[in-house]
């Protein structure tokens, strides 16, 4: 299994503004593997995000407290992704960007940081500074927000407005903020992160419990009474998408925690059932598929953030589930249903809209007949050893 790339890329954060510790098991994915390189070199002007939602987000923090002068881009898609709610709130922290392109959206011009100005915006000079944060876009400006906050003299009150969505990846990093020494406090309707120095310490990445879905997945739909066994999972996660355990139990897959990893078994499906993605966004393509193969009908909510992903997911989804005879479709404002009409994978063509999860999401689908994945190597941005290892569980792959 990859390590987690969430996990990773905080980690890389944190010990750059530590000044040290050892990253044990970091994540191959180029997310982690780009974050690591951009880090690495204090004098870029130019640093290029890629595709890499988590690394444009937290390297916009990140450089704005470290008072770095440069440019900060992305693929064209990246620079179709909302940055507004974090530029704003680093600009009333005392950083100063500048749009080069479309208000709202990188690329991102840094300027450095000027603290006196934001030190204005607070009224008592004990007192953190408090922003109000709108949750419902991406959770990624709160998640960069809070690593820099320490950062700042006296530290940051977040007050989050709106329906909050991906919960868990800001609960992850608040525990990984704590495990580098920095202090910070879920208040209920605020989040804070007290001023202080973060101290170096030794962290060993969980594999990837997104990545994991894909193999769930594969337990769903493989002949009855399969089984699976995936290292380096944990009970205990900081990752959000551990929700594919109790998932996948209605999809077929019981989960046992082992020693060191899950064993998965195959069970029977459930007649049909809801279920909210507001904290778990990157399974719902995993879920949608495997639910459309196995004509269970499941009723998908809190999709709102997939339409501002690697792509618009659900429009991909849509588009896609199509060619098998299932459908996407939305029932009532925000509720999702999929259907299926008559499942079959007689050798379509996958569109993957530069997304690694419409790959991985539709692979699985092989178990069911033969298909082509467009542009595989998509993959790349959190899980480059896919297809590799699909051909050791004895898929057959033929690369063109
Ligand atoms: O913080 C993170 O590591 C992530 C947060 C989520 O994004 P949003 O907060 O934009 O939903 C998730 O979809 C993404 O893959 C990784
Ligand atoms: C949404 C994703 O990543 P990011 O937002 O970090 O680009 C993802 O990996 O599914």
């Amino acid at each position: 299994m990859p390590a987690s790339k969430s996990e990773s890329n905080r980690a890389l954060i944190l010990r750059a503004l530590a000044g040290g510790g050892q990253l044990d098991n970091l994540s191959d994915a180029n997310d982690t593997q780009l974050m690591q390189r951009l880090l690495a070199d204090p004098a870029a002007e130019v640093l290029d995000a890629e595709d890499a939602g988590t690394v444009m987000r937290f390297l916009t923090a990140y450089l704005a407290v470290t008072d770095r002068h440069a440019l900060l881009t992305g693929t064209a898609r990246m620079r179709e992704r909302p940055i507004g709610v974090l530029v704003e709130a680093l600009r009333q922290l005392g950083a100063d960007i500048a749009y080069e392109e479309a208000e709202g959206y990188p690329p991102l011009r840094l300027r450095g940081w000027n603290q006196a100005e934001g030190q204005q915006t607070k009224a008592d000079e004990s007192e953190p500074i408090e922003l109000k944060v709108r949750g419902d876009i991406s959770s990624q400006y709160i998640s960069a927000l809070l690593m820099v906050g320490p950062m700042l003299p006296n530290g940051l009150r977040l007050w989050l407005t709106g329906k909050v969505g991906s919960r868990p990846y800001i609960r992850m990093t608040m525990a990984l903020m704590q495990h580098f020494g920095g202090q910070c406090r879920d208040l209920g309707t605020a989040l804070e992160a007290r001023a202080g120095r973060y101290q170096p310490a030794d962290y060993t990445i969980e594999s990837d419990w997104s990545a994991a879905s894909y193999w769930y997945a594969m337990v769903a739909l493989a002949p009855a009474g399969s089984h699976l066994t995936l290292p380096g999972l944990r009970r205990y996660s900081w990752q959000g998408d551990q929700a594919i355990v109790d998932i996948m139990a209605q999809l077929g897959v019981a989960t046992e925690f082992l020693a060191d990893g899950v064993r998965l078994m195959q069970t029977t499906p459930s007649a049909g059932f809801t279920q909210d993605f507001t904290d778990c966004p990157d399974l719902a393509q995993t879920v949608a598929v495997v639910a459309a193969a196995l004509n269970v009908p499941v009723l998908m909510t809190g999709l709102e953030s997939l339409r501002i992903k690697e792509t618009d997911r659900i429009f991909a989804l849509q588009t896609e589930l199509a060619n098998f005879g299932a459908f996407l479709t939305e029932e009532t404002e925000g509720y999702f249903r999929v259907s299926t009409e008559q499942f079959r994978v007689d050798g379509q063509t996958v569109a993957t809209y530069h997304d690694h999860r419409m790959a991985m999401a539709f692979a699985p689908l092989a178990l069911r007949g033969p298909l082509t994945i467009e542009t595989p190597q998509v993959v790349r941005k959190s899980y480059p050893q896919f297809w590799s290892e699909l051909e050791k569980a004895a898929f057959v792959t033929d690369f063109r």
